[in-house]
């Protein structure tokens, strides 16, 4: 039903809309609701079918969103010296940016905002690590309403505590230069995220493109009160794949910079991913063996796994066939 819509003129693609689902009359206290049911059935079809869905959340103000994009400009304006300050024990949440693959490309993770804030602006930065710590609260709750409703789907309410337990959440900011004349306008190499949910929101610049099933690209259009809601590679191995996880890039056109947020959950590095025995029978077989995050993280990271989509059956998946 989509395809017909992808097929535009030069092999340019068409902007889709991915399934848009409200939330701004659920929260975790109206779990039972008839507005909670008839939302749950569309995020579990949205995320098995695209992995993925746009989401209307009112929980993040316009100015909110206005003090935000414009703290991630003079974030990101701050000097290269100063940027790569953000040293974490993780490797992926502390500064990324000047890759050969992708140079118009920097990224930096948020752990904790005050201490980053004054890690980035020796006076301290109150208005941003307020913004960030305000936005983050605010996607929590998304983050769990949509989990919640998953595991409801599946009638795995029992795993409810040990699941959201299972992760921490990270926010990481973006910013996608214009590319000068000679360089590559790959802003995001083709991937799936390797954690839960994500959940992001950009700036006015479009860029942003997901992968159906059937291998075909789409643009995704956000508009001013949404954010994509998308399963993660460990979501997936955790339903058995029950979920998709979607294959997504960042690709720019025209002649603005784009800046984008991702809330991340997480697995905490000594979790064990693996799927409840209740969602493997006979018709779904187990796909993944058990694994600990932190461990396939770090597998992951290896300069010949990075860009290898099929990192994750490499990793622990059970049969080839899975690929
Ligand atoms: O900037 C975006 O919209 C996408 C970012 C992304 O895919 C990621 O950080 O994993
Ligand atoms: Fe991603």
């Amino acid at each position: 039903m989509i395809s017909t819509q992808n097929k535009t003129k030069m092999g340019s693609l068409a902007p889709i809309r991915l399934p848009t689902i409200d939330f701004s009359e659920v929260n975790r206290h109206n779990r039972g609701t008839l507005v909670w049911d008839s939302t749950k059935a569309q995020v579990f079809k949205a995320l098995q079918e695209f992995g993925c869905f746009e989401a209307i959340f009112n929980g993040i103000s316009l100015d909110l969103r206005t003090s935000l994009f414009s703290s991630l400009k003079q974030l990101f304006d701050l000097p290269l010296e100063i940027k790569v300050r953000n040293l974490t024990e993780k490797l992926y949440n502390g500064y990324i940016g000047q890759a050969k693959e992708v140079p118009i490309f920097e990224s930096l993770g948020i752990e904790e905002p005050e201490s980053f804030a004054n890690l980035m602006w020796p006076e301290g930065n109150i208005e941003f690590s307020n913004t960030i710590q305000v936005y983050a609260e605010k996607l929590k709750e998304l983050d769990e309403v949509v989990r919640t409703m998953v595991l409801e789907s599946l009638n795995l309410e029992k795993y409810m505590d040990e699941h959201m337990e299972l992760t921490s959440n990270l926010v990481r900011v973006m910013k996608y230069r214009t590319p000068e004349k000679d360089e590559s306008n790959m802003g995001l190499l083709s991937h799936a995220d390797k954690n839960i949910l994500t959940i992001l929101q950009s700036n006015e610049v479009e860029g942003l493109e997901v992968q159906n099933k059937e291998g075909e690209w789409f643009k995704v259009k956000f508009s001013a009160n949404s954010c994509v809601v998308m399963v993660g590679e460990a979501f997936k191995v955790w339903t058995n794949r029950r979920l998709h996880a979607a294959t997504h890039r960042v690709v720019m056109n025209g002649d603005k910079d784009r800046y984008s947020i991702g809330f991340f959950s997480v697995p905490k590095s000594n979790k064990i991913i693996k799927a409840p025995d209740e969602m493997v029978d006979e018709e779904h077989p187990l796909f993944f063996k058990p694994f600990d995050y932190g461990e396939f993280f770090k597998f992951f990271l290896k300069k010949e796994n990075i860009n290898d989509k099929y990192a994750l059956e490499k990793y622990c998946g059970v049969s080839a066939e899975n690929m």
